[in-house]
C-alpha cells in the first residue's frame, strides 16, 4: 500500500463572497515526495495550502493529511505539518534564537529538547553566527531561512513552503534550495508552491499546475517537458517584417514532422517539432534560397516554462491571457499531459452556507 502524506479528493473552497478559489481537486502527494503546486497568480494554490494545514475548511472533498482527516482531527494534522508562510511570521525584534524558542513554544517541544533542536536547525539554516542578533537587522534570505527553520522546530514529517523564494535575489533564493533539498534528504516530504518554473524543475519530483482553481497538468518535470512534442528551434530573422513569410515557409508541408508547431516569435519564427535539430538546417535552406536573412539560430530542449505556457497560455506567470491563442495544440494535446477538463462540478455552491473561511489556529 503506498504511504500517502496529502490525500485529497474532490476538494473545493469557496469563499464567503462565492469566489471559487478551488475546485474540483485531486492530489496524491506520497510519503518522501517534493511536490511542487504551480500556478500563477490567484490560481488557487495559498488556498489549498491552508486547507490542506487547516486554515480553511474545504466547502466540498476530503482531505486526509498524515493520515488524519483534516476536518474531523485538525490538532492531529497541525502537530504534524510545518508551515511557511508567504510573509514571514518572524519577530523582527527578537534574535534568531528568540525567534525559534518562540516557535518551540507554540509546537509544543518539550523543554529538555529546545536547546539541541534551535542549535541543530540554526546550523542547518547557517545562521550559528547571527543567532543572538535581532532579525530586523537580517538580509531578506536570511529572514526567509529563519522563518522556514521555525517551521521545523517540531520535526515535522511534512512541510508546507508558500512561494519561499519570492523576492529573493538568486544567491539568496539558491541557498534555500540548498536548505529544502537536504531536509527532503532527511525524509521530510516538501509541499512547494511557486510561480517560479526553475525553482520547480529543480527541486520537485513532482508537480501540478492548477490555472483558476483546478488542477490542469501532473507529472514529473522530466515527463511534462518531453510531452511539450520535442525540441524548440528558435530562427532569429535580421528583418522582422519577413516573419510571416518565414512561417509560411516553415510550415510548407514536409519540412518538418506531422504535429509541429510553427508560430512566429518576436524576433523570427519558433518551431516546436521532434525533428527541430535535425531538420532545422533544411529551413535555413528554405529561407536563404528565399531571399530572407537569417542572424540566429538556436535549438534547446523544452523547459517547463514552455510545459506552462502550453497548458495555461500564460508564460508571464501573472495570469494574463496572453499567449492563449498560440497554445500548440497540436504537439501538446491536453491528452497528452495530463490535462484535465475545466468544468465545475457544481460543488462549492456559493450559497455562503459551509463557504470557507478562515479557522482559528
Ligand atoms: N479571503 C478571501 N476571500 C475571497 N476571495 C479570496 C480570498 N482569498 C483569496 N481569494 C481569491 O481566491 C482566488 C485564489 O487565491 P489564492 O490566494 O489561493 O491564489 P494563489 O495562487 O495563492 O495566488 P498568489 O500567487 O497571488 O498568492 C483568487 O481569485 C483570490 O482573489
Amino acid at each position: 500500500m503506498t504511504d500517502y502524506a496529502i490525500e485529497a479528493r474532490d476538494v473545493a473552497v469557496t469563499y464567503a463572497d462565492g469566489t471559487e478559489a478551488v475546485r474540483d481537486v485531486d492530489l496524491l502527494v506520497e510519503t518522501g515526495e517534493f511536490f511542487g503546486f504551480l500556478g500563477p497568480n490567484g490560481a488557487g494554490k495559498t488556498t489549498l495550502i491552508k486547507t490542506l494545514v487547516t486554515l480553511l475548511r474545504p466547502t466540498d472533498g476530503t482531505v486526509t493529511v498524515n493520515g488524519f482527516d483534516a476536518v474531523a482531527e485538525p490538532r492531529s494534522v497541525r502537530a504534524t505539518v510545518g508551515y511557511m508562510a508567504q510573509e514571514t511570521s518572524i519577530d523582527p525584534e527578537l534574535t534568531a534564537r528568540e525567534n525559534l524558542r518562540f516557535a518551540c513554544d507554540a509546537y509544543g517541544v518539550p523543554r529538555a529538547k529546545r536547546g539541541d533542536r534551535i542549535d541543530e536547525l540554526l546550523e542547518l539554516v547557517e545562521l550559528t553566527d547571527v543567532a543572538d542578533k535581532v532579525a530586523d537587522d537580517f538580509s531578506g534570505g536570511m529572514k526567509k531561512r529563519l522563518d522556514a527553520a521555525t517551521a521545523l522546530v517540531h520535526r515535522p514529517p511534512l512541510v508546507f513552503l508558500d512561494e519561499p523564494t519570492t523576492g529573493l535575489d538568486p544567491a539568496a533564493r539558491n541557498r534555500l534550495w540548498e536548505y529544502f533539498r537536504r531536509i527532503n534528504d532527511e525524509g521530510t516530504t516538501v509541499f512547494l508552491t511557486t510561480q517560479y518554473l526553475e525553482e520547480a524543475d529543480q527541486l520537485c519530483d513532482r508537480l501540478s499546475v492548477i490555472q483558476q482553481g483546478t488542477v490542469v497538468a501532473e507529472g514529473t518535470p522530466e515527463a511534462l517537458k518531453r510531452r511539450v512534442g520535442g525540441e524548440i528551434l528558435a530562427v532569429e530573422l535580421a528583418n522582422t517584417d519577413e516573419n510571416d513569410r518565414a512561417v509560411a515557409i516553415a510550415r510548407e508541408e514536409g519540412l518538418f514532422a506531422d504535429g509541429a508547431v510553427i508560430e512566429p516569435s518576436e524576433s523570427g519564427v519558433t518551431v516546436t517539432a521532434r525533428d527541430a535539430r535535425t531538420r532545422g538546417t533544411d529551413l535555413l535552406v528554405a529561407l536563404r534560397d528565399a531571399g530572407i536573412d537569417v542572424v540566429g539560430f538556436d535549438v534547446r530542449a523544452p523547459t517547463l516554462d514552455d510545459v506552462f505556457l502550453a497548458v495555461t497560455g500564460d508564460r508571464t506567470g501573472d495570469g494574463s491571457e496572453a499567449g492563449r491563442e498560440s497554445v500548440p495544440t497540436d504537439a501538446v494535446s491536453s491528452e497528452a499531459i495530463g490535462t484535465r477538463g475545466h468544468e465545475s462540478s457544481g460543488t462549492g455552491a456559493s450559497d455562503g452556507n459551509g463557504a470557507a473561511g478562515e479557522v482559528d489556529r
